[in-house]
C-alpha cells in the first residue's frame, strides 16, 4: 500500500508523475460518451489492439468494448509503479479492465514490447488457448521514438524532422509561471538515413510482421479485418508532418494497407486498411514542433465541434464491423479527419496562425482547454477529482478473469 497526495510536476508537456484516480475518471468518461451498443448481449468479435493504454489506441479499446462488445487483447509499453507512481497508461489499463470485467468482457491486457517476437507469440497463444483460435479484429495504433529490429537487433530511431530544407515554426510552449509564449524553431533538415529510420519505426513494417506472424499460425478468421492509424494534417504542419519524415512513415504504413489489403483479401476474405483520424493532444503529438499551436488554434476556432478521439473510433468500428457502411477515400483510407481538414476550418486556423504572437494568442486559441488536456494526459484535471486527498498509487497490473 501507498497512499499519497500527488502534485503535477512538469517539464514542458511531459509530467514526471500521474494519477491514478484522474486516469479512472478519463476512463470512465470515455466510456459514457459511448452510444449504446450495436448488438447488445452475446460473445462479441475477438479483437487485438496494439497500443492500448493511450490515444487513439485507448480510444478503440475502449470504443470496441462498449460499443461492439469485442472480447480479446490489449497491448501497451507502459511502467509499474515504482519511487514514482505508474505511467498513465498503467493506471488507464487497470481503469479500462475493470470497466470490461464490470460489463462481462474478456479482455487481457499485455504489457511490453509489441515490435519483438515475444510479445507476438505470448498473444498467438493466448488467442489459441483463450479465444478460440480466431482474431477477428485487429487496430494498429503504436506510437514510438525507436523499434529493435527483431531479425537483426538493429535499433531503429524515429525523428521529427522536414525532408530537403530546414524548416522554422511558430510554436507554443509555456514559461515558468505557465505564461503561454510564441516562438520560433527552426528544425534542420533530415540528414543521413533518418528517413529510412523513422520508416522502420513508424511505417508498416511491424504491422504487417503482426498480421504473417498470427496469419502463420492460422489465428485469423475468416473475414479478418485491420486498420491502422494514419494522419495527413493542415498545410501548416505539412512540411515537419506529411512532408517530413513521419510523413515517409505514414506513406509507408498505407502503402502496406494496400499491399495487406491484397492478400488478406484473396486469402481470407479479409480487409486491411488506414484510418486517418484527426489531431489530437496525446503524448506523441505534443512532442511535434508547431502541433501545440496548432491544435489549441484549432480547438479556439472549432470549440466543442471538435470530434474526440473516441468519438473517431466509435465511427471506426463501426464502419469496420458494417454498421455503417466503409467509406473509403481515393487511396483506399478511411477518413475521420474531413471535419479538421474542412477548407472554411483551415482558412480560419492559418488566419489566426499569421497573426498569432504571446499577446494575442490567448484571444485566438483556447489554451485553458489546450492545457487541461495535457493535464488529462496524466489524470490532473480531471473533474470530480479530490487532488488535495491521499490516493493508492500501488495499483496491480489486471490480472486476467478466469
Ligand atoms: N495524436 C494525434 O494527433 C494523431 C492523429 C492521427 C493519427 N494518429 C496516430 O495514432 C497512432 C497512435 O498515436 P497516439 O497519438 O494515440 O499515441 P500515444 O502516445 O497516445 O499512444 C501510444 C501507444 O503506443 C503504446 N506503445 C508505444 N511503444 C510501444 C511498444 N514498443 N510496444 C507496445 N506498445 C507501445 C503506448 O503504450 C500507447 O498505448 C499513431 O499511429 C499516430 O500517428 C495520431
Amino acid at each position: 500500500m501507498s497512499e499519497r497526495v500527488i502534485a503535477p510536476k512538469s517539464r514542458g508537456f511531459l509530467f514526471l508523475d500521474s494519477h491514478p484516480g484522474g486516469c479512472r475518471q478519463v476512463v470512465d468518461d470515455m466510456w459514457q460518451a459511448v452510444p449504446a451498443p450495436v448488438a447488445p448481449g452475446g460473445e462479441g468479435p475477438v479483437a487485438l489492439v496494439i497500443g492500448s493504454s493511450a490515444g487513439y489506441g485507448l480510444a478503440a479499446t475502449i470504443a470496441g468494448l462498449a460499443r461492439i462488445g469485442i472480447r480479446g487483447i490489449g497491448v501497451c509499453f507502459e511502467k509499474a509503479p515504482a519511487r514514482r507512481t505508474g505511467t498513465a497508461g498503467w493506471y488507464r489499463t487497470a481503469a479500462t479492465a475493470r470497466l470490461a470485467r464490470q460489463h462481462g468482457r474478456d479482455m487481457v491486457f499485455l504489457n511490453g514490447d509489441a515490435f519483438g517476437d515475444a510479445m507476438k507469440e505470448e498473444v498467438a497463444d493466448l488467442l489459441a488457448e483463450r479465444f478460440g483460435g480466431r482474431l477477428d479484429y485487429l487496430i494498429y495504433s503504436v506510437a514510438a521514438p525507436r523499434r529493435t529490429d527483431p531479425d537483426t537487433g538493429e535499433v531503429y530511431a524515429s525523428v521529427l524532422k522536414p525532408v530537403g530544407s530546414s524548416y522554422t515554426t511558430k510554436t507554443l510552449v509555456f514559461d515558468q509561471d505557465g505564461a503561454p509564449e510564441v516562438k520560433e524553431v527552426t528544425t534542420a533538415p533530415a540528414e543521413g538515413d533518418d528517413i529510412e529510420q523513422t520508416v522502420a519505426v513508424m511505417g508498416g513494417t511491424d504491422w504487417e510482421r503482426w498480421v504473417t506472424f498470427l496469419a502463420d499460425r492460422s489465428l485469423l478468421a475468416e473475414g479478418f479485418t485491420t486498420a491502422a492509424l494514419s494522419y495527413i494534417g493542415s498545410p501548416l504542419t505539412a512540411a515537419i508532418y506529411r512532408q517530413g519524415t513521419i510523413g515517409a512513415a505514414k506513406s509507408h504504413l498505407e502503402a502496406t494497407a494496400r499491399t495487406l489489403d491484397e492478400r488478406l483479401g484473396k486469402t481470407l476474405g479479409g480487409r486491411a486498411v488506414t484510418s486517418v483520424n484527426a489531431a489530437a493532444v496525446t503524448q506523441s503529438s505534443t512532442a511535434i514542433p508547431g502541433i501545440a499551436l496548432y491544435v489549441g488554434l484549432l480547438r479556439g476556432v472549432l470549440g466543442d465541434g471538435m470530434i474526440a478521439p473516441i468519438g473517431q473510433l466509435v465511427q471506426l468500428w463501426d464502419q469496420l464491423t458494417g454498421a455503417r457502411s466503409l467509406d473509403l477515400d481515393d487511396e483506399g483510407r478511411v477518413r475521420l479527419d474531413t471535419w479538421e481538414l474542412d477548407p472554411t476550418v483551415q482558412n480560419a486556423v492559418a488566419e489566426r496562425w499569421s497573426t498569432a504572437t504571446s499577446d494575442s494568442i490567448t484571444d485566438l486559441a483556447d489554451l485553458g482547454w489546450f492545457s487541461d488536456e495535457v493535464r488529462r494526459l496524466y489524470g490532473f484535471s480531471v473533474p470530480g477529482i479530490d487532488y488535495t486527498a491521499a490516493v493508492e498509487t500501488d495499483v496491480s497490473w489486471p490480472a486476467p478473469t478466469a
